[in-house]
Formats: structure tokens, sequence, C-alpha cells
């Protein structure tokens, strides 16, 4: 039987507000639907969800420390505001050398300009941005064949 995966999903600062925060952008789906459903697909495919969601950087960067020794094999992170200010929440992930997902719910590259640069597409595996939720669905889906 293939191994399980150990994968860490992190969201950022306002993530806890999704289904309130701004519905026209970020839909009406709350964070605790999301991880739920998230999860319980997940298993099914033999990964084992871990999540995170915080508004604190140092937080953040904690747990992604500590990700080597919690046997993580692959992160997924929406890193949310951090994205577009975040060089701390950068070198974690290379320190870490953990290979990850970056997901946004929103079209980064179509909203305000600022949020067209982020601080970790070129460190990443792979960006998904704009599919609403979705997008962290596909990012599950993509590691069950890893
Ligand atoms: O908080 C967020 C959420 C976001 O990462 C997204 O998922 O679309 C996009 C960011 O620009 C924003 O600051």
């Amino acid at each position: 039987m293939k191994k399980k995966i150990n994968v860490l999903l992190i969201n950022g600062p306002n993530l806890n507000l999704l289904g309130t925060r701004e519905p026209n952008i970020y839909g009406n789906n709350t964070l605790q639907d999301l991880i739920n459903n998230l999860k319980k697909k997940s298993e099914k495919l033999n990964i084992l969800l871990n999540h995170i969601q915080s508004n604190a950087e140092h937080i953040l960067i904690e747990k992604i420390h500590s990700a080597k020794e919690d046997n993580i094999d692959y992160i997924i992170i929406n890193p949310a505001a951090f994205t577009h200010t975040s060089i701390a929440l950068r070198d974690a992930l290379i320190a870490t050398s953990i290979p990850f997902i970056e997901v946004h719910i929103s079209n980064i590259y179509s909203r305000e300009n600022f949020r067209s640069h982020s601080w970790f597409s070129d460190i990443s595996q792979g960006v998904i941005t704009g599919l609403g939720l979705e997008g962290y669905y596909w990012a599950k889906q993509y590691l069950k064949d890893v």
C-alpha cells in the first residue's frame, strides 16, 4: 500500500473570517467547513491533513520550523496578505526545504497592483490562484500522485 502523505495546510491572516469577509471575492463558505471537507476527502486519498490558521506571522514561521520534526512531506499555503509582504515566511519555507504549493482564493493578478507580487511563487512547486475554494481541493488532488 502507498505510504500516507503528511500535508500541512497553512492559512494566513484574515482567512479565519471566510464566510463573512468580502463574500463577493472570497465566497460564503466558512474556513471550518472548508477544513472539514478537505480533511474528509484527503483521508480517502491516504493524505493526512494538518491545518493551521493564524493572523500572527511568528506563529506561522514557528509552525514551518517544526514541520520537519512533524514529518510533514508537503505544505499547501495561502499566505494571504503575507504573500505580498513576508520575506520572513519565505525564508522559513526555504530553510525547511519542504516542497509547497501556493494557493489563493481570488486571482491575485486581476486585483490591485500590489497583489500581483508574491514572495512565494518563484520558490513554490506551483501556484493556484483565482479558482475560489476549489483551489485547495486541486492542490490536494495533485498531492495524491506525488
Ligand atoms: O487575504 C488575502 C487572500 C488571498 O491570499 C486569496 O486567497 O485570494 C489574496 C491576498 O491578496 C489577500 O491579502
